[in-house]
């Protein structure tokens, strides 16, 4: 219809004056942003790998302390005993600080993360920068302390962690009865444990003034039974921390460990069960010996991965860890590892003594003492039992608690009457077959 030449002419027409108008609309844009009187701050959940602590305090600050003007608000209950929480539940909230107007808009991109906007009037920019950011930090970990709830996570193998970074680990609410005062083992070595954990807690300055990362290392070693994973889940309930169940069968090298390792929350006790049994302690390695280790189902992560999971420059990323390992052989354990100052403390658990039965005796019957004690006494110092066998026995059997059947079934046991239960216990030590884990199995 039109000729060549005029159709090229009304395209670049059109095409300039589309260009035109995105450049005023950008300076337009500019000029608004230029004379706005408004500042805008953002605030992501991610920085990178890393999660952004910053976010989720202004999360929970912005969720528990505006909700008496909100309109929408949620409701959940923390724990069986605490009260009913409720938060906000919109997405633009206004809050006000020292007679200062303050906006918050959540925004979700197309990936799923969120980042909070801040708005506010550039008069007011010394005051929300420095002391209001400030005040919400705060109170957002205060609020925190305060209602947090204990979490068990474990990894998700690699392929399933996905561009939201939240999929690295799953949990769920850990509610766990273990405590130190129902820990039966010896009480000397108990207090200094439980004085240990609390100094470890309450460290921020001294481990700031010796220029120290705030961590500290567990090794548990001990044979089956002995209340290794008991402790690490009374550690939690006397901290009120978080558990980080490592499983290291499903991480595939040092670099998964890392990113892992850098998902994890500070609060935290990061645990590492059967610390032989699941990584080839050698260090060196040949192709023949990897392709045993992968049909052993052991994993990639290496002994100098390990070591910089304790130690390297990776492991000062967050503060306030506890990192704990677990072991039935000692022995089996590369030195490296149990060099002293790599684990700052090893516990050893022991097979039930006199003292840690009088522990379980009292949890389990009630009991202080009884006469079968001093036949109890002797034969325990010549018979290796474990104090999670014992409480088998004292378990109450019927609906009411006998006392002198539960001490006879013990005696029994003990002069190996009982003798299924000894050797079930042998075998199962022998081939590797693992108790009750009380963490896995609750997923
Ligand atoms: N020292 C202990 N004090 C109180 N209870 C204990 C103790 N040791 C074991 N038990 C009881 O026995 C059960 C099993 O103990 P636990 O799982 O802690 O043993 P473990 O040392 O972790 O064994 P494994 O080496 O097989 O993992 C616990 O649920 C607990 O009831
Ligand atoms: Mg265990």
């Amino acid at each position: 219809f039109f000729p060549n030449h005029l159709k090229i002419a009304i395209k670049e027409c059109l095409i300039s004056s589309i260009q035109q108008f995105t450049f005023v609309q950008r300076l337009s844009d500019r000029f608004i942003t230029f004379f706005s009187p408004y500042v805008e701050i953002k605030i992501s959940q991610y920085d990178g790998y890393q999660y952004n602590h910053a976010f989720a305090s202004i999360e929970t600050y912005l969720g528990e302390k505006a909700t008496d003007k909100a309109k929408h608000l949620r409701a959940s209950q923390v724990k069986e005993s605490k009260d009913l929480v409720l938060k906000r539940d919109d997405t633009r909230t206004r809050d006000e600080y020292k007679e200062v107007n303050v906006w918050w808009e959540i925004e979700t991109d197309s990936e799923g993360y969120r980042t909070y906007k801040l708005t506010f009037h550039r008069r007011s920019r010394d005051i929300v920068t420095d002391s209001y950011m400030k005040h919400i930090f705060e109170e957002g970990k205060l609020i925190d302390a305060k209602n947090k709830k204990m979490k068990l996570y474990t990894n998700n193998p690699s392929s399933s962690w996905g561009p939201n970074k939240t999929a690295l680990w799953r949990c769920i609410d850990f509610e766990h009865p273990a405590s130190f005062n129902t820990l039966a083992m010896d009480s000397k070595k108990k207090e200094e444990i439980l004085n240990d954990l609390v100094a470890f807690s309450n460290g921020k300055e001294y481990y700031k003034k010796i220029g120290k990362a705030w961590k500290r290392g567990y090794l548990l070693h001990g044979p089956p039974g002995t209340g290794k994973s008991t402790m690490i889940a009374a550690m939690a309930n006397l901290l009120n921390y978080s558990i980080y169940d490592v499983e290291l069968t499903a991480i595939k090298d040092n670099s998964e460990l890392r990113k892992l390792l850098i998902g994890t929350a500070s609060k935290s006790i990061i645990v590492i069960e059967d610390i032989d049994c699941s990584l080839d302690l050698t260090g060196q390695r040949n192709k023949e010996k990897d392709k045993e280790v992968k049909e052993d189902n052991k994993s990639f992560v290496t002994l100098s991965g390990l070591l910089n999971f304790i130690d390297g420059i990776w492991s000062a990323c967050g503060q306030e860890r506890i990192i704990v390992f677990t072991t039935n052989h000692m022995a089996k354990l590369d030195p490296a590892l149990i060099r002293r100052g790599r684990m700052d403390m090893h516990i050893e658990l022991s097979y039930c003594t006199f003292e840690a039965f009088k522990i379980l005796a009292k949890n389990y019957l009630d009991l202080d003492t009884h006469p079968m004690y001093t036949k109890i006494e002797s034969l325990l110092k010549e018979t290796k039992i474990a104090p999670a066998d014992v409480a088998e026995n004292l378990m109450k059997k019927k609906s009411e608690i006998d006392a002198d059947g539960s001490l006879n079934d013990l005696i029994d046991a003990l002069e190996g009457k009982n003798t299924q239960k000894a050797t079930v216990d042998e075998s199962s030590e022998k081939h590797g077959i693992k108790r009750f884990n009380p963490f896995r199995n609750l997923f």
